[in-house]
């Protein structure tokens, strides 16, 4: 059912200073930082050869990174995002499994203008799973 990692989330208190780091240390290719408001993150995305880098920091009142990111002063890796080619059946197919699918259930449109759903992090390893419609 998933198919490509599409990107890996970093969430940090300055994106500013984590795309530094990105750019400079590490010379990847980094866009520009946007505000997702209705996701209440700011989010800079990094470039790879074969994936992304999604690095976030909280917006706004009450980020759902918020309490992550005051855990990790530091910052640190906070969801993985997994392409799907329809993500309606995808959901259905893991609420049948069990797997509990966070908000209301249905898919809100991510960064990238494509629906995303989030899947809890304690049915998945411990890891908060992103799926992105394909
Ligand atoms: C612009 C969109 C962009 C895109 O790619 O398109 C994005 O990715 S936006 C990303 C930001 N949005 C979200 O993360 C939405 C989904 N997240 C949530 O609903 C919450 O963050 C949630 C429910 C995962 C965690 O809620 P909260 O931070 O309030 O923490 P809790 O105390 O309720 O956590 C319960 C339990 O889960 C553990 N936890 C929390 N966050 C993570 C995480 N990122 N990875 C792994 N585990 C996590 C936390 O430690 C608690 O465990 P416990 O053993 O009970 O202490
Ligand atoms: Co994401």
């Amino acid at each position: 059912m998933i198919g490509r990692l599409n990107h890996v989330a970093i969430a940090v208190a300055d994106v500013e200073k984590a795309s530094k780091v990105y750019a400079s240390t590490l010379g990847a290719k980094v866009g520009p930082a946007e505000i997702v408001a209705e996701h209440g993150v700011k989010v800079v995305f990094v470039e790879l050869p074969n994936t992304k880098i999604e690095l976030l920091e909280p917006y706004g009142e009450n980020s759902p990174i918020a309490a992550f990111v005051e855990k990790n002063p530091a910052g640190g890796i906070h969801h993985v995002c997994y392409e799907v080619d329809d993500i309606v059946k995808a959901r259905d197919h893991l609420k049948s499994e069990g797997a509990r699918v966070l908000g209301d259930g249905s898919p809100r449109i991510g960064a990238h203008g494509k629906p995303v759903l989030f899947l809890h992090p304690k049915d998945f390893c411990g890891t908060l799973v992103e799926l992105e419609q394909a």
